[in-house]
């Protein structure tokens, strides 16, 4: 796709709809939310981080130990906790839960990942 000059974030021309703000105002308030947006989203991606890096030992551990990849009981536990914690924060307990099954998802992937190398992760 081309860039015209209606591609253009400052252009005042069809505003509805390009992504262009006419207002400086509204511009200003704008970059200050998504510059916030910016810091919580490399939060995530650095909290994440570090909970695979856990995760990643407990599959070891599990592998070594002969343990099995997923553990639905503990799954239940946290869901049912970060549901909690969701509604107090006045987050979606729904969503919560959605994305903590995501993340477990992709944990037990790992986790069988590890124990079908041996269970040494290399
Ligand atoms: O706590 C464990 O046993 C894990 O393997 C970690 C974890 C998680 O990501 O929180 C992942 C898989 C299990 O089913 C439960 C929890």
């Amino acid at each position: 796709m081309s860039h015209s000059e209606t591609d253009h974030p400052d252009t005042v021309v069809g505003a509805a709809g390009s992504g262009a703000v006419a207002d400086p105002a509204v511009r200003a308030e704008l970059t200050r939310l998504r510059e916030s947006i910016d810091n919580i989203d490399a939060a995530v991606v650095h909290m994440l981080a570090e909970r695979f890096k856990c995760t990643q030992q407990v599959g070891r551990l599990k592998a070594e130990h002969r343990l099995p990849p997923a553990d639905p009981e503990r799954e239940a536990r946290q869901i049912a906790r970060l549901r909690n914690l969701a509604e107090n924060a006045r987050l979606d307990p729904a969503f919560a839960e959605k994305l903590l099954n995501f993340i477990i998802a992709e944990v037990i992937r790992h986790h069988e990942t590890i124990a079908g190398s041996g269970g040494t992760g290399e």
